[in-house]
């Protein structure tokens, strides 16, 4: 008899996903609302061959306290949260979900930008208030958004699930930047490759949706928002920490861009008080790029599913990058 490896899930998980996982492994899960405090994360995790996470930061610290662990599978795409080289050092291999969220993150790029050129959230309030007397002046204009110029800076897997929501259905002029060229956007979507800058000065909004690396940490700063037109709308699904915060604040207020979509934010929960939240030009969401019910079963039968095949060493294409070789 095969003795099942024993694996440690922080979260509560759809009732498919927690069946797969007891009929593979021995399964301890964290069924508390409230996230597993750390000393209780250390006790879990010391006989722990598997972790299944949302988002718990990997690290030195962590590593030590679970000297049993091969494998950790985070139901997210973006692994920002794993120290990769501590994992390495310890034999840990990352495991993340792509793909399956794509369209669902990408509608949610469209709703912040829909929300934020038709100020969808401001107005909401205005007619709630009852301040809603007259017809609709130009103080409720907002700006098109159909046959505008988006600009992508990371044309991965979600940035083209949204450029072609952008070019199919708005009839956009997309624009990208990513390090790499992408020939079958650009032919699918007529997506035209430019220099950041030329990106930035020539979009009437500007999506950011690469992932957050040492490369991109900081990426869109004071400069970055000075080269934008006055006009444009800046939307950020990424990363909080993608963003110079207090610049974009700046930007905001002076009045260097017109708006900004956010659903992610370099402090999350976002505090009530920061003073993004007291700007009406912003949209502001709490990181729920993937959060439709669907996206998030499918999301956690193949974070489970991923933790399982590399328990067994088995190789997946669903391996973070850095461990592929
Ligand atoms: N708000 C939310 O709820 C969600 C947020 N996300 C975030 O979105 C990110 C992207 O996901 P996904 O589309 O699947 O990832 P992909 O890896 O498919 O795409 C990322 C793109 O960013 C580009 N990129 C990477 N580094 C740089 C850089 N230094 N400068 C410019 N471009 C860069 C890459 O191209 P190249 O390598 O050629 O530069 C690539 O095309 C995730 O990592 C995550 O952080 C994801 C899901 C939900
Ligand atoms: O932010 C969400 C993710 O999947 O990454």
């Amino acid at each position: 008899m095969t003795v099942k490896p024993h694996v440690f899930v922080d979260r509560k998980l759809p009732e498919p996903v927690r069946a797969y996982l007891a009929e593979h492994c021995e399964l301890d899960i964290w069924e508390e609302e409230d996230t597993v405090p750390r000393d209780e994360l250390n006790r879990r995790l010391a006989d722990a061959e598997g972790y299944m996470t949302s988002g718990r930061r990997i690290d030195d610290g962590l590593l030590e306290s679970a000297p049993r662990l091969r494998a950790v599978s985070t139901v997210s795409v973006g692994y920002n949260h794993f120290d990769v080289d501590a994992m390495k050092r310890r034999g840990v291999v990352g495991t993340h979900t792509p793909e399956v969220l794509d369209e669902t993150v990408a509608d949610l790029v469209f709703a912040l930008m829909l929300g934020t050129a038709r100020r969808v959230a401001e107005l909401d309030a205005y007619v709630r208030s009852g301040n809603w007397k007259r017809g609709d002046g130009e103080g409720l204009f907002g700006i098109d958004v159909h046959h505008a110029t988006l600009g992508i800076i990371g044309m991965g897997r979600i940035g083209e699930a949204v450029a072609r929501r952008a070019a199919l259905g708005f009839g956009m002029k997309v624009q990208y930047y990513n390090r790499s060229c992408k020939a079958e956007a650009e032919q699918a979507y007529g997506a035209e490759y430019k220099a950041m800058d030329e990106l930035l000065a020539t979009s009437d909004f500007v999506v950011l949706m690469t992932p957050l690396t040492p490369a991109t940490k900081g990426l869109i700063g004071a400069r970055e928002f000075g080269l934008m037109k006055r006009s444009a709308i800046f939307v950020n699904a990424s990363r909080g920490a993608t963003v110079d915060e207090p610049a974009l604040v700046n930007a905001l207020r002076s009045g260097a861009i017109r708006a900004a979509g956010l659903d992610v934010f370099d402090k999350e929960p976002l505090p009530g008080d920061h003073p993004l939240a007291s700007l009406p030009n912003t949209l502001l969401l709490p990181h729920i790029g993937s959060a439709t019910a669907k996206t998030r079963d499918d999301m956690a039968m193949l974070a489970a599913k991923n933790l399982v095949a590399a328990l067994r060493g088995e190789a997946s294409p669903y391996l973070v990058p850095e461990f592929k070789s």
